[in-house]
């Protein structure tokens, strides 16, 4: 159940009411008082800020709880992730402060002056003398923002910032949240071409299928700093480090095993294409209309490549229908779709990655005692399997060696630093993928992202430490 925090400002008048009233009321309705802090002392009465953990569903009732009772005159209600986010999550800070005109001619005119003709003299020095070898421009046009949908860049603006903030905290990468008002793929390519001088890589997020498959394809191959549409292959490379593991717990191989990807959009393409690269014999894709077959003709460009790979099995059918025999289901559609009898009929040893966001597409409590291993993309249950777990080490390698693109060897390397964070030794059912607090992640991910960008020749500089 989701819990959230709350901070409730209120007046007590000590003739009718006592705290221990404010502390029963908020237990009855379900609230668990974290903090209490005074804020105005006094003899006839007090104000109070009280800190109260409580399930989504119950905020109401807390609140309503208190409000109904004598001599409690309620000030404020906050709740603490709308306070996190006052005024933006990040800002941008000066490297040295410009304390006179000496400094003030050097940063700024005309000192500069000579720096911008450097530049134009060779380009190249943009990365030693501009801040483009450490930036990334975290890109989004507010069409498919989490689990939320179509909810227009406005609204899109705090998970860019957020995306920014772990950018930073996780690898020392300086992002920017860009939300663009087009839904136009030629005008968003244009637009990104245009504003990509001073940015070192281009996180594109949050933008919807099938649209962000041309955008990044073309992005991709006109641009000469790396593109990356996190939700696709971020995804992708954290499903397959969980997958990978998930495997050696069982005890079956990547070659034999059959697994079923339902929901073939954004994460659902990259992650079939992952999972192609890394080995898997046995696929079977479905989206709504049933499973896409080996020989199949569809609309969508990407549908149709899989309909051309050997992989593929040939044999039609619903989602329940194929999902028989399966050692391995990867949900990256909606919640709600499967059940613990659906889950019965897969191989023995099954293995469970329901990954649709906030409602998984099979219940986790329902699913838990029919599978062997269960992954989410949720907080709340063990194997959160989310894209952070990429990007942030991804980038910090590929700005190190000012890589050109983000290729698909470099992705699978990713995937597999990412599986070797959990030793043979700490890998259980419960535990198949580390933790984003894991400092290891970031160190090994950007090392795995270095050495495969040499190997194929994406690099364009070898960092200090691989020489
Ligand atoms: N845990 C994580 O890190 C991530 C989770 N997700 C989750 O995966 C889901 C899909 O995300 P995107 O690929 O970005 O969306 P998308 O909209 O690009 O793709 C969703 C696909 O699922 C299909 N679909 C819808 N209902 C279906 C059904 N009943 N059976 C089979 N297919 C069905 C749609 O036709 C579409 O092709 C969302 O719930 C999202 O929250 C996405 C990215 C990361
Ligand atoms: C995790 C993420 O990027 C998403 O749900 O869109
Ligand atoms: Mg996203």
């Amino acid at each position: 159940m989701a819990q959230t925090s709350i901070i409730i400002r209120l007046e007590l008048d000590h003739a009718q009411a006592t705290f221990a009233d404010v502390a029963s009321a908020i237990s009855t309705a379900g609230g668990d008082i974290t903090s209490i802090d005074v804020i105005r002392p006094g003899q006839d009465t007090s104000v109070r800020d009280i800190t109260v953990d409580v399930a989504e569903s119950a905020e109401t009732e807390v609140v309503e709880a208190l409000r109904r009772q004598e001599g409690i005159k309620l000030i404020n209600v906050s709740d603490r992730t709308f306070l996190v986010h006052l005024g933006g999550k990040i800002a941008v800070q000066p490297n040295m402060p410009i304390r006179n005109r000496d400094d003030l001619s050097r940063v700024y005119t005309p000192g500069v002056a000579k720096v911008c003709t450097a530049i134009h003299d060779n380009p190249n020095k943009v990365y030693s003398l501009t801040i483009k070898r450490n930036t990334v421009a975290v890109i989004s046009d507010g069409t498919a923002v989490l689990g939320l949908g179509d909810i227009g860049p406005h609204a899109a603006a705090p998970v860019m910032e957020g995306k920014a903030m772990l950018f930073k905290q996780l690898a020392g990468v300086d992002a920017f949240p860009i939300c663009l008002d087009t839904k136009d793929t030629e005008e968003i390519i244009r637009t990104i071409k245009a504003i990509s001088p001073v940015f070192g890589g281009i996180n594109l997020e949050d933008i919807s299928s099938p649209r962000c498959f041309e955008i990044e394809t073309r992005l991709a191959d006109e641009l000469d700093i790396p593109v990356f549409h996190d939700d696709q292959h971020g995804t992708a490379v954290v499903l397959l480090a969980g997958l990978l593991n998930a495997l050696k717990v069982v005890g079956k191989r990547i070659d034999e095993v059959r697994v079923v990807v339902n929901g073939i959009g954004a994460a659902g393409v990259s992650v079939c294409k992952m999972l192609l690269a890394a080995g898997v014999r046995r696929l079977v894709p479905v989206d709504k209309d049933g499973a896409i077959v080996r020989g199949g003709t569809y609309g969508l460009p990407m549908w149709s490549w899989l309909a051309e790979q050997p992989q593929v099995e040939a044999t039609a059918g619903g989602l329940k229908d194929v999902l028989r025999g399966a050692d391995v289901f990867i949900g990256v559609s909606r919640g709600g779709l499967l059940g613990a009898e659906d889950l019965q009929t897969m191989a023995p040893e099954r293995i469970v990655f329901a990954m649709a966001n906030p409602r998984p597409e099979v219940d986790p409590e329902e699913a838990l005692p029919f599978v062997r291993v269960l992954g989410t993309g949720r907080s709340d249950y063990p194997n959160q399997i989310n894209n952070v777990l990429a990007f942030p080490g991804i980038f910090r390698g590929a700005l190190d060696c000012r890589a050109t693109r983000i290729n698909e060897p470099m992705k699978l390397a990713a995937a597999r630093a990412i599986a070797s964070v959990v030793s043979e030794s700490e890998l259980s059912e419960q535990y198949i993928i580390p933790s984003i607090f894991n400092e290891q992640v970031v160190t090994k991910v950007r090392h795995a992202i270095i050495e495969a960008a040499i190997l194929t020749g994406t690099a364009r500089r070898t960092p200090p430490d691989f020489r």
